[in-house]
């Protein structure tokens, strides 16, 4: 089939996410353009692709699932049997159902899933937790990805025929995650608005930055790692517990899995 374009759809508070995508996307020999997700956009934009554009969709993995912030985006999502890919990006503990959950959303919308990829990364909060990672050997894990997809998508006629089968649980398992609000040291704050202006959800009043609306708030880390003031922390106790739990669950050697 004639290719279109390669369209990256994408959501990465922390950057690791967009870092994967970024290394696949150079092995996909197709012009790219990118839908960074991050941002809190109040309007959502449109995303409507082509049956001959190869969309990639990249994910953080949030308590075994997608984050429900990317997944608002999708009520102005649709393909026309377009070919997907999937990637998730984990803190190497697990990703759960974040695949499955992730396949079954854009297949419903219009998407013919072709490849899909879980990576283990450095863990965004606790970040000693696979630290460094993705590393030069997972990043050569990660173009290969690419290459193979890029053959996939150059060789291929039609797509009909690939049944790309993902692990998960059906129901998913309930989504609970410990909340952890950054709290603001006011002596430090400059109020430079840097931090609302980078939150994914808007949780963070542009006048008063101090101010972060919890409900909101989905713990993503994005405003502690923008803040050149370092002014907006997690409280050490809920870090400690937190740390705790994580080192016994995770580990830090865990290797990618490939769907194809
Ligand atoms: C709120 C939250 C929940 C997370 N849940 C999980 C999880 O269930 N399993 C896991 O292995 N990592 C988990 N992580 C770690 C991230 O999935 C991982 O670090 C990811 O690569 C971050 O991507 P980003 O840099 O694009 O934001 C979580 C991180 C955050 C902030």
């Amino acid at each position: 089939m004639k290719m279109n374009e390669l369209k990256l759809v994408y959501f990465s508070p922390t950057g690791t996410t967009r870092k994967v995508i970024m290394e696949i996307s150079a092995n996909i020999n197709l012009k790219s353009v990118s839908y960074d997700l991050t941002v809190h956009k109040e309007k959502k934009p449109s995303l409507k692709f082509k049956s001959n554009d190869l969309v990639l969709f990249g994910i953080p993995v949030y308590a075994g699932r997608v984050p429900s912030t990317f997944l608002e985006y999708f009520e102005n999502l649709s393909g026309q049997g377009t070919p997907a890919a999937l990637v998730a990006t984990y803190g190497c503990r697990e990703y759960e159902d974040a695949l499955l959950e992730l396949k079954n959303e854009v297949e419903s919308r219009g998407f013919k899933v072709i490849g899909a990829a879980a990576f283990p990364t450095e863990h965004s909060i606790v970040r000693s937790i696979g630290l460094g990672r993705p590393n030069k050997q997972d990043l050569k894990g990660i173009a290969d990805f690419g290459m193979q997809l890029n053959r996939r998508v150059q060789s291929e006629t039609s797509f009909d025929q690939f049944n790309i089968v993902v692990p998960g649980n059906m129901p998913y398992r309930k989504a609970g995650a410990a909340q952890l609000t950054p709290k603001v040291d006011v002596t430090a704050c400059t109020m430079c608005g840097s931090c609302a202006k980078s939150c994914p959800t808007g949780a963070i009043d542009a006048k008063d930055p101090k101010k972060t609306n919890k409900k909101k708030c989905i713990s993503c880390q994005k405003c502690l790692r923008i803040c050149k003031q370092k002014a907006r922390y997690v409280s050490g106790t809920k870090m400690k517990l937190l740390t705790g739990k994580l080192n016994k669950a995770c580990q830090s050697d865990k290797k990618a899995d490939i769907f194809l």
